[in-house]
């Protein structure tokens, strides 16, 4: 059954209280019974329900127009599922107001297949882009400390990505794989304990595609991070994962651990 409806930003909180956590294992994402539908009747979301647990590194893998994007968004409350329920973190977000959402989003970092990067500054300051929020209300001293502070936090994340040596380079300047190499930077200068990443790698070629997976699962394991990442490429999902979740004209068709999936049993729920 689908939860109640979901409310809009800043609308006021219902008489019943947020429905708390669900979680039965240490679960960092938790959405149940999501439903999306555009204009008047396409529905693209039925009831999608499904958990990324701590640390997890989870696929959602679907052919295109499946909803996998839509489903990442609406989980995060990115935009506005009709009705369902989310948990992130242990926090039940259904009916979370602007202020909640944007703390609790701060630990989730964002990947995209377009990186989004500010084209006509350097690799370091979009890295630090990932984080100036949080010295808005710092004046004089303190918010020099707090800028240098973050300069060399990004410098070390781009240390990470493999970048420090184009971090004064122009973002436009840079490769595909380099630029995304860069957006995880960014994702990682927030000191995420989430990635989510919108199939980071379709507009790389093959070889820069597997060097960016091959850098998520590194961070990602290395740093505790869970990942939820969607992907066309089914051999990749099986093979960057702990866990698929297929989708299949909006609805969830399988969720399984990769370990107990070939690529062939992924073929036949992909579409
Ligand atoms: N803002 C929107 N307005 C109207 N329709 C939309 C909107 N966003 C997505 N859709 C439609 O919803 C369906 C699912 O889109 P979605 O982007 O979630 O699919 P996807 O599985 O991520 O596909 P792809 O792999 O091609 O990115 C598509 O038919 C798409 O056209």
């Amino acid at each position: 059954m689908a939860q109640p409806l979901l409310q809009s930003a800043g609308a006021i909180a219902p008489a019943v209280p947020a429905r708390q956590p669900v979680t039965e294992t240490p679960c960092d994402l938790k959405v149940e019974g999501l439903c999306k539908t555009f204009g008047k009747d396409r529905s693209v979301l039925r009831e999608v329900s499904f958990a990324v647990g701590r640390e997890e590194a989870v696929a959602l893998i679907g052919s295109n127009g499946a909803g996998k994007s839509t489903a990442l968004r609406c989980a995060l409350r990115l935009i506005e599922p009709e009705a369902g329920s989310v948990v992130l973190f242990g926090e039940d977000i259904s009916t979370a107001r602007q202020r909640q959402l944007r703390r609790v989003r701060t630990e989730v970092g964002f990947v995209f297949q377009k990186h989004n990067l500010v084209p006509r500054v350097s690799a370091l300051t979009n890295v630090i882009h990932g984080n100036l929020g949080r010295t808005g209300g710092m004046r004089g001293w303190s918010q020099f400390l707090a800028k240098t502070a973050l300069r060399d936090r990004a410098m070390s994340c781009l240390e990470r990505v493999g970048l420090a040596d184009h971090a004064l380079k122009r973002a436009d300047k840079l490769s595909g794989g380099q630029s995304q190499r860069v957006a995880i930077a960014r994702a990682l200068m927030q000191q995420p304990r989430m990635i989510v990443a919108d199939e980071p790698v379709a507009s790389l070629d093959p070889v820069a595609g597997q060097e960016v997976m091959d850098l998520f699962r590194q961070l990602t394991r290395e740093e505790g991070i869970t990942l939820l990442f969607t992907s066309h490429n089914v051999q990749q999902a099986l093979a960057y994962s702990d866990r698929v979740l297929a989708i299949r004209q909006g609805e969830v068709v399988l969720d399984e651990k990769s370990s107990n999936l070939s690529v062939a049993d992924l073929g036949k729920h992909y579409g």
